[in-house]
């Protein structure tokens, strides 16, 4: 995949998302009641792209089922294309940090499950399948099973799937975690581009302030448990983004103190004594 990829005009458009005042409680099996989430609310404009990082245990993963509808909020409303969401959204798309592909199938037919389990026609979507797996530099690769990708490509894999329905909305959980920081970096980059191609709303949650702040339109900080937010930053740089020359622009900098700066003040980052 290269950043010269190009806005598809023939892709969707975004879906807008509306959080207000969203509580999530859970009951563990003690019968003591835990709020995850306290009052979340969050507009997030169609096409936009929105990272949200916050301390672990804070809720992220919590608020993405919501959005993903594996979960539900105990009060509040979730809107996704300014209708209540009730269940797994048609729009969404779902990346999580482990790819969650089944072994036993290669990895062109993970890709298509989406198509499959929708009951759409599989041959005709085979050649948009192989086309975004050459995207993501797994050319070739279609017919192998999993076990034989490295991490990276099989998280690659995972993308192709979320994404081969040109979903509306994409929400990530942590999705690049456990990659190693040179394969974290090109995803990275890589996303980005896929992201200026499809035109999409992305959601995608991370505990990398670094890769937030490159990649995102908004920040959104949430406070430790339970979670609320605690900043809403907007990144006012031009993309394309270049990781190495974003490292030394003045705004990515500002941007990245600000969340820094976010943390200490909730005792989640401490600064250097001496
Ligand atoms: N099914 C559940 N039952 C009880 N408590 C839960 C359940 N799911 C999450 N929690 C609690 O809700 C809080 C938020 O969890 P969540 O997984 O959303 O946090 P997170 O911010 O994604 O954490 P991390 O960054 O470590 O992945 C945690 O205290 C967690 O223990």
């Amino acid at each position: 995949m290269t950043s010269e990829l190009t806005r598809d005009q023939a892709g969707p458009t975004g879906v807008s998302v509306r959080l207000g005042a969203v509580v999530k409680e859970f009951e563990t099996e003690t019968g003591e009641l835990i709020r995850a989430l306290d009052g979340l609310s969050l507009d997030v404009a169609a096409g936009e792209f929105i990272a949200i990082v916050g301390p672990s245990g804070c809720g992220k993963s919590t608020l993405l089922n919501i959005l993903a509808g594996l979960d539900r909020a105990s009060t509040g409303l979730v809107e996704i294309g300014g209708a209540p969401a009730r269940g797994p959204h048609p729009e969404a798309g779902v990346v999580f940090q482990s790819d969650y592909l089944l072994p036993w199938r290669s990895v062109l037919d993970n890709v298509l499950l989406p198509i499959e389990i929708k009951g759409l026609d599989r041959k005709a979507h085979v050649p948009a399948a192989e086309q975004l797996l050459a995207d993501v530099g797994l050319a070739g690769f279609g017919a192998k099973k999993p076990s034989e990708l490295s991490g990276g490509m099989r998280q690659r894999a995972g993308i192709c799937r979320a994404i081969i329905q040109k979903p509306g909305l994409l929400l990530m959980d942590e999705p690049f975690g456990a990659l190693d920081a040179l394969t974290r970096e090109q995803m990275i980059i890589d996303l980005q581009a896929l992201w200026l191609r499809l035109g999409n709303t992305v959601i995608f949650i991370t505990h990398g302030i670094d890769e937030a702040v490159f990649l995102a339109d908004r920040v959104i900080v949430l406070s430790p448990r339970p979670g609320r937010i605690d900043l809403d930053l907007k990144v006012d740089m031009a993309r394309p983004r270049q990781w190495a020359e974003a490292h030394a622009d003045p705004e990515f900098q500002r941007c990245i103190g600000e969340v820094r700066r976010c943390f200490e003040r909730r005792g989640v980052l401490h600064r250097a004594q001496g």
